[in-house]
């Protein structure tokens, strides 16, 4: 029998999402048409002898959580539950302080999601990995390019029984382009080096400054509290992939998740894809449509925040921040609006109830919520 662990964070986490994280949690953010978790979970409930997904976060169980919680639970025929965290306990202390939840009908293992990343979630293959080995941590690692490494968990491996050596969080020199994934599987025992983190932080008081995070015992880092202290010692292991992996931090990272997620529906999910009907829009490339979209406009490279209008003939475009294509190994960049004091050009986000009028173009902008535009607009963040 096995669980999955999804790490949704809180209200604090997420900010570079902003405006899009004002309307919904940022992990029910619609990425290819879904909530963000739903590719988590969709992926967790194939896996054969699944029993039950387990949410941990700290934001409050408001309308939407607990409307999603309903209808996944109903759509996969599956427990799926929230466990609310009292502070922000870092990703590992939710994991020691539900591990009763988590470990309760004694799970064979239980694999272990960061709500914001997009991938194909190379489950069953971990799985397998697991069984043959049974070590307490298995990592999903990719590659990164050596200067976007930086942004990531660093791990060195043994080549030929991917042991892990050496992890590094976000290390400031080049260590290795192995980049943990943030998706894991941990067996029963994993909690145990938890317990002893748990323990250490009681004995000795006052945790180092980690920004955002609750100062209590409660709160374990698992990369640095755990990764980093434990290899080298036959404990963790990863599992290398080449499948689709991208982080979602920032919404120009969300809409390259998107790309990433339809172009695996032609496999997946055909049904979610539009088609070409008589009368209808001409489909170009893997589109998924709203129901409640009406197409007499072009909007490019841009996220429409709900209740949003674009008028006739007005064009709404953004500029990509893809990773480089000329690069396999190039990730995402951690984007940052502004460079030299300047605002750097982007995918353009329209916050949710913005109006805009026929005939205008807005282009590489950010509209807040609630604006209502009533001329053409480039380079600008409407506040
Ligand atoms: N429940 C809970 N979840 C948390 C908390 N803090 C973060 N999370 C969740 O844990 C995940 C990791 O968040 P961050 O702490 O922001 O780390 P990161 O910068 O995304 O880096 C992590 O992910 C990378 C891959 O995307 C890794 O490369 C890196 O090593 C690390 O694991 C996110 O899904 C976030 O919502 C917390 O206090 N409580």
């Amino acid at each position: 029998m096995l669980k999955a662990v999804i790490l949704i964070g809180g209200p604090q986490k997420g900010t570079r999402f902003r405006p899009l994280s004002f309307e919904v949690p940022k992990p029910l953010f619609p990425v290819a048409g879904v909530p963000m978790i739903q590719h988590h979970i969709e992926a967790c409930a194939q896996v054969p002898g699944m029993q039950e997904i387990l949410l941990i976060g700290f934001y409050q169980p408001d309308e939407p959580l607990t409307q999603f919680l309903e209808a996944a639970q109903q759509e996969f025929n599956l427990p799926v539950r929230y466990l609310q965290e009292f502070a922000p306990l870092g990703t590992g202390g939710g994991l020691y302080h539900f591990r009763d939840q988590i470990l309760a009908g004694s799970p064979e293992a239980f694999f272990v999601l960061n709500a914001d990343v997009c991938s194909d979630f190379p489950l069953s293959a971990m799985l397998e990995a697991h069984r043959r080995q049974r070590h307490p941590f298995l990592l999903l690692g990719t590659t990164a390019n050596r200067t976007q490494s930086l942004n990531y968990g660093c791990i060195v491996e043994n080549p030929q029984t991917h042991e892990v050596l050496h992890y590094v969080e976000k290390p400031s020199t080049f260590i290795s382009d192995i980049i943990n994934c943030g998706i894991y599987l941990f067996s029963p025992e994993a909690l145990k080096p938890l317990r002893d983190v748990f323990q250490r932080n009681q004995q000795d008081g006052q945790l180092e400054d980690s920004p955002g995070l609750w100062p209590g015992a409660g709160t374990i880092r698992l990369e640095q509290d755990v990764f980093s202290a434990l290899a080298g010692q036959g404990q963790i292991y990863v599992h290398l992939t080449d499948g689709i992996w991208s982080q979602i931090k920032s919404a120009g990272s969300a809409l390259y998740a998107s790309r990433l997620y339809l172009s695996r529906y032609q496999d997946t999910h055909p049904e979610r894809l539009a088609k070409h009907t008589p009368g209808g829009p001409w489909i170009r490339g893997n589109v998924y449509i709203h129901p409640t979209a009406k197409e007499h406009t072009c909007v490019l490279h841009s996220i429409v925040g709900w209740g949003s209008t674009v008028g006739r003939w007005a064009r709404v475009e953004g500029t990509p921040s893809d990773p480089n294509p000329n690069d396999p190994r190039a990730r995402m960049d951690s984007e940052s609006l502004f460079k030299d004091g300047k605002l750097l050009p982007a995918i353009t986000i329209l916050g949710c109830r913005v109006r805009i009028p026929a005939e205008v173009l807005i282009l590489n902008s950010i509209v807040l919520p609630h604006k209502e535009l009533s001329r053409s607009f480039t380079n600008q963040i409407i506040l």
